[in-house]
């Protein structure tokens, strides 16, 4: 009996997986940042990534698109897996991975590139498109699908860099959109936003839900709560808790999730 009361609630069980971690410890040096993570994310729901400051949230994201690889001294074992296939099979070019798992950070980091060939640039590296027209209607669809076009259509020349933060944001997405990803990771997206822009933002990200797999690391808790439809809440190197975003916050079923959600740590 005791195994009944711990499966998720029935919305998630019917969602197929897309991406599934098991046993998954990372390690920077000799210093162990996740101790044996496993957590199912469902295709075409936002999943929220919760816990205190340095509990491995943007550690554990970070093993979904192999960014970890990039980090010096930085070591992930376990295994995960997308559609079914080893992530970190020796044959998996990280370069493909990262176009199909999308990645957009806390602080929006356009190139000092045009809006233009912000948005080219990755269909282009990966040589997505077969001539000039085709380009063009990637980077106008793509601006489009992050809410961007109509703010941007009549100055695509102009430097993407001189957008303000929410709308440079939104670029940043409409770039990992143009390389037609399945996921996209974003760690604490609004973090650097007014509540303005954190608005439009999260409703972007409600609306993109239909076509893409979303993963939020997120601070606010009212953020998780508001956007997704599942939630995970990590303390120190582990998932405490997983579970439906509104079973989660209304009735945890871990003191530590308690604790976390009323503010008494964290
Ligand atoms: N490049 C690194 N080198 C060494 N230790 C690291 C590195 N990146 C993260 N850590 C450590 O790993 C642990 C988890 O960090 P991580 O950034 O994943 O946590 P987090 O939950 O995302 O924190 P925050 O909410 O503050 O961003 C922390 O103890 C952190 O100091």
């Amino acid at each position: 009996m005791q195994m009944l009361a711990d499966v998720t609630t029935p919305e998630i069980e019917d969602v197929e997986a897309i991406i599934s971690a098991k046993d998954v410890s990372v390690f920077y040096g000799d210093k162990q940042a996740l101790n044996n993570v496993n957590l199912d994310i469902p295709a075409n729901q936002i999943t929220s990534l919760i816990g205190p400051s340095g509990c491995g949230k943007s550690t554990f994201l970070r093993c979904l698109n192999r960014m970890n690889d990039t980090v010096f001294g930085c070591r992930v074992e376990g295994n995960i897996t997308l559609d079914g296939q080893d992530i970190y099979a020796p044959e998996v070019d990280e370069v493909l991975l990262r176009a199909r798992v999308g990645m957009v950070f806390q602080k929006p980091n356009p190139f000092p590139k045009s809006i233009y060939d912000n948005v080219a640039y990755g269909p282009r590296i990966h040589g997505l498109t077969r001539d000039k027209d085709e380009l063009d209607e990637v980077v106008l669809t793509s601006l489009e699908k992050a809410g961007l076009l109509k703010e941007v259509k009549d100055r695509l020349n102009a430097t993407g860099t001189g957008l303000s933060g929410g709308q440079q944001q939104r670029l940043c997405i409409a770039r990992a959109l143009a390389v037609q990803p399945d996921i996209i990771l974003m760690d604490e997206p609004c973090s650097a936003l007014d509540p303005i822009a954190t608005a439009r933002i999260e409703e972007l990200i409600e609306e993109l839900r239909e076509n893409y797999t979303i993963i939020i690391v997120t601070h606010s808790m009212q953020q998780a709560a508001r956007i997704s439809q599942k939630t995970a809440f990590f303390h120190m190197g582990e998932i405490v808790e997983v579970g439906d975003t509104e079973q989660l916050f209304t009735n945890p079923r871990d003191d530590r999730t308690q604790g976390y959600i009323t503010g008494r740590f964290g």
